[in-house]
């Protein structure tokens, strides 16, 4: 564990198009930076029933050198950020231009994302709309395009709502063998703004992500016993993108992976730029 002292986190506050409030935690780097001067500054996208917390929580942040700017906000509707009231609020593309309103805040001229489930495919849409973003990680969400069943969605939002609707999201983590701090996540999350970011996945989250610029680092990374491996492997290809696989069963359990994926995601922004070209 790091010292606190030795932390030096600080809040940051960036208003969105549409005037909500983001807030989050920057950690800034110390030491080394690159031939423009700049660390490399790495935003963490958490997912739909999280916020900026799981970072610490599943250690992924402390697999990360000093040496990287780290940015973790809370997507709006969650932690310490404005809500986004409607569905419509928590459409994807409002969370886009939240992301592209972080990225203008902290003006690098580049920046890596790494995003956790939802947040994933949140990092490969950023990636896909802003040139600054030089790679982008998705843990467990692939970037194809998904039937997003509109019933399946509204039931869940509606038990989300309801007054279990906490005890369904910790009993279906838990039964699918979720790491504890995924699960006590969901518990930090306002439940109205749960429901409304739910039926907001049937705004624009169905949409595959397409390739951005031509230099750009993709991974993606799933469990190597996810059901849905095929379209892993599909979008690796589509998009030329590395396929990180985890050992694990499924996407839920790759969660307690988490922390082993943050030192590998640290060898690669730290890589010498030789390195970069060809490794699995
Ligand atoms: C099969 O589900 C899993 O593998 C669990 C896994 N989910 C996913 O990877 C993707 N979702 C899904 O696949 C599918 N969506 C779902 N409801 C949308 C949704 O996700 N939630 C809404 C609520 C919020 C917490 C989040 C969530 O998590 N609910 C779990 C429910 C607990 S979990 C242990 O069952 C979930 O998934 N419910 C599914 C079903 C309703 C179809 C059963 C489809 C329809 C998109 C295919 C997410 C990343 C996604 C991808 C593309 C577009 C939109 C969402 C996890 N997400 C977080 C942690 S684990």
């Amino acid at each position: 564990m790091r010292s606190p002292d030795r932390e030096q986190t600080e809040r940051f506050e960036v208003a969105s198009v549409d005037g909500t409030l983001l807030r989050g935690f920057s950690r800034a780097a110390r030491g080394s930076s690159d031939a423009r001067g700049e660390p490399e500054t790495l935003v963490l996208l958490h997912g739909v029933a999280m916020d900026h917390r799981v970072w610490s929580e599943s250690s992924f942040l402390d697999a990360l050198p000093d040496d990287v700017h780290v940015v973790a906000p809370d997507l709006r509707g969650r932690g310490e950020s404005d809500p986004g009231h409607s569905a419509e609020g928590h459409a994807i593309d409002r969370y886009v231009e939240d992301v592209r309103a972080v990225l203008g805040f902290f003006g690098r001229e580049r920046y890596s994302l790494f995003g956790l489930y939802f947040g994933g495919r949140i990092a490969l849409r950023v990636a896909e709309a802003d040139r600054r973003v030089q790679r982008a990680f998705s843990f467990c969400a692939h970037g194809e395009a998904v039937e997003v069943p509109a019933d399946a969605v509204e039931e869940e939002a509606k038990e989300i709502e309801g007054p279990g609707g906490y005890a369904y999201l910790r009993d279906h983590f838990s039964a699918a063998g979720a790491p504890a701090w995924m699960v006590s996540a969901c518990d930090r999350v306002d439940q109205d703004e749960l429901a409304a970011a739910t039926r907001g996945l049937l705004h624009g989250s169905h949409q595959r992500a397409e390739r951005g610029a031509a230099d750009q680092d993709l991974v993606l990374i799933t469990a190597e016993g996810d059901a849905d491996l095929g379209t892993f492997r599909e979008g690796s290809a589509r998009l030329g993108a590395r396929l990180w696989l985890v050992d694990s069963r499924t996407r839920v359990r790759a969660a307690a992976r988490l922390a082993e994926v943050g030192t590998r995601t640290a060898e690669l922004l730290t890589a010498a730029p030789a390195a970069m070209k060809g490794d699995a």
